[in-house]
């Protein structure tokens, strides 16, 4: 007889009163919801300026249209189809009859009774709904200002970033491969605490990276609740060991947010390159502003625009180097839809089919951040030494790697008693983004 399949834990929601996502749907939602009306409102000069009466009356019904969102927000009112036309709109509704169904009676979603995921999602997806049925604002980003802000406030540590790794590349070709091994250890690290810097987890307000991001790397070590760094280690030097000439190797990045995160991306990227580990990389960003910091393909052009035409010799090197790289092919980026959907990874097959199929050409998939870290495990209360391979319900497109800060209350893959031990002295420790994951999964 066939094994049972084991029944899936709940999702993380707002219907548990005092937790993480009760917090953040009551609390941190309106913020967020409250700081783009007045972005909108500060930008109504400009509206006049580029499009005169037209531009002025456009920023009116987008403010009016988030009010309402918040209002419904805040009184826990059904979660209502989307009646955009936007290409994403009905599968946006499809998912909403889902969970119709899910709720097996008990009431219409809504936004604190509905799974934490799923409504914050919808919160984002409202928001880029606000302005793209407004022209002509309609391309206007909301977040763009606070994702520059977080770059230039981070400059000291980008500079600090570009110069370690501009050295390095002097006599990369020099390296045994202990010592290659060691900077891609580094590198990996930098890349995880840049996931500190999100502008969600703050609702905005400044969250940069002001110190060197090389200097406390020892110290952070015992902050790594999930250490897998060796094992990705030994996929990428067998990866390159195995390399044919027709046969490449690819790594995908799922990136995260804008900012110094993204530089400290991009630099693994560079180094993935520069090293022969591999041959090209793939990144994925979001196809719409999301999560206030999340990075868009503007955001990714706008970001190796400014290290290029920077007024510091190693950081315009960085820009040069990684324009270069794009020209030539062996850097991607792609967005696509999905990322932007509630549905979390299991779905993926699915949903995007041919996402998934072009995931499963990667050698390594690394993910960065929290949200991703949530739609790889479906945002469920998992106890924390349940298997992360367990956990990601048959989503196993290629090898893949999270690095991730724990910003929200879902961890697996831990050993046993590892969690509850933490817990009992620092009952913050999965939202505070002290500790952090790199958490790999062989595939099949
Ligand atoms: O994915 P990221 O940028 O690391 O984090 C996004 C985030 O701040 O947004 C949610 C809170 O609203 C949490 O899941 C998470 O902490
Ligand atoms: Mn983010």
């Amino acid at each position: 007889m066939a094994a049972a399949v084991p029944a899936l834990p709940v999702s993380l929601s707002g219907r548990f009163k005092g937790s993480f996502a009760y917090f953040t749907i009551k609390d941190r939602l309106p913020q967020i919801l409250t700081r783009v009306i007045d972005t909108l409102h500060r930008h109504k000069n400009e509206f006049f300026e580029e499009h005169g009466e037209k531009g002025v009356e456009a920023e009116k019904r987008a403010i009016s249209f988030l009010s309402k969102l918040r209002n419904e927000l805040q009184t826990d009112k059904p979660v209502t189809p989307l009646e955009d036309e936007l290409p994403d709109a009905a599968l946006w509704n499809q998912y909403l009859d889902y969970q119709r169904n899910l709720s097996n009676g008990n009431g219409e979603p809504s936004w604190f009774q509905s799974p934490w995921l799923f409504v914050e999602c919808y919160m984002y997806r409202r928001i880029h709904a606000a302005l793209a049925q407004n022209p002509p604002i309609d391309n206007f980003d909301v977040f763009k200002e606070g994702k520059a802000q977080n770059f230039f406030e981070s400059q000291e540590a980008v500079i600090a970033l570009c110069t370690y790794f501009q050295e390095l590349l002097k006599n990369i070709k020099d390296l045994d491969e202990k010592q290659l091994k060691e900077e891609l250890f580094k590198l990996l690290q930098v890349s995880l605490w840049g996931n500190k810097c999100d502008l969600s987890f703050s609702a905005g307000e400044d969250s940069s990276q002001k110190s060197s991001p090389l200097q406390s790397l020892e110290n952070m070590v015992p902050y790594i609740l999930v250490n897998d760094m060796e094992k990705v280690w030994s996929l990428l030097v067998n990866a390159k060991k195995n390399r044919t000439e027709r046969s490449n190797v690819r790594v995908d990045i799922i990136l995260d947010n804008a900012g110094f995160e993204l530089v400290s991306d991009l630099v693994l990227a560079d180094f993935l390159l520069s090293s022969k580990l591999a041959d090209e990389i793939y990144f994925h960003g979001k196809s719409i502003p999301w999560y206030v910091s999340d990075t868009t393909k503007h955001d990714f052009n706008w970001t190796v625009k400014q290290l290029q035409s920077a007024n510091h010799m190693w950081m315009s090197r960085c820009g040069i180097n990684w324009e270069g790289n794009l020209k030539k092919g062996v850097w991607v980026f792609c967005d696509h839809m999905f990322w932007t959907l509630p549905h979390d990874f299991s779905s993926m097959g699915g949903v995007a089919p041919d996402l998934y199929a072009e995931l499963q050409k990667s050698n390594l998939i690394f993910f960065k951040g929290d949200l991703n870290y949530r739609k790889l495990t479906g945002d469920r209360k998992w106890e924390y030494s349940v298997p992360f391979h367990q956990a990601l319900n048959k989503f196993h497109p290629a090898p893949l790697c999270s690095l991730r800060t724990l910003k929200s209350d879902t961890q697996v893959g831990l050993k046993p008693g590892q969690g509850e031990q933490i817990q009992a002295s620092e009952p913050e420790w999965m939202v505070s983004g002290k500790y952090g994951v790199v958490q790999f999964d062989a595939g099949l």
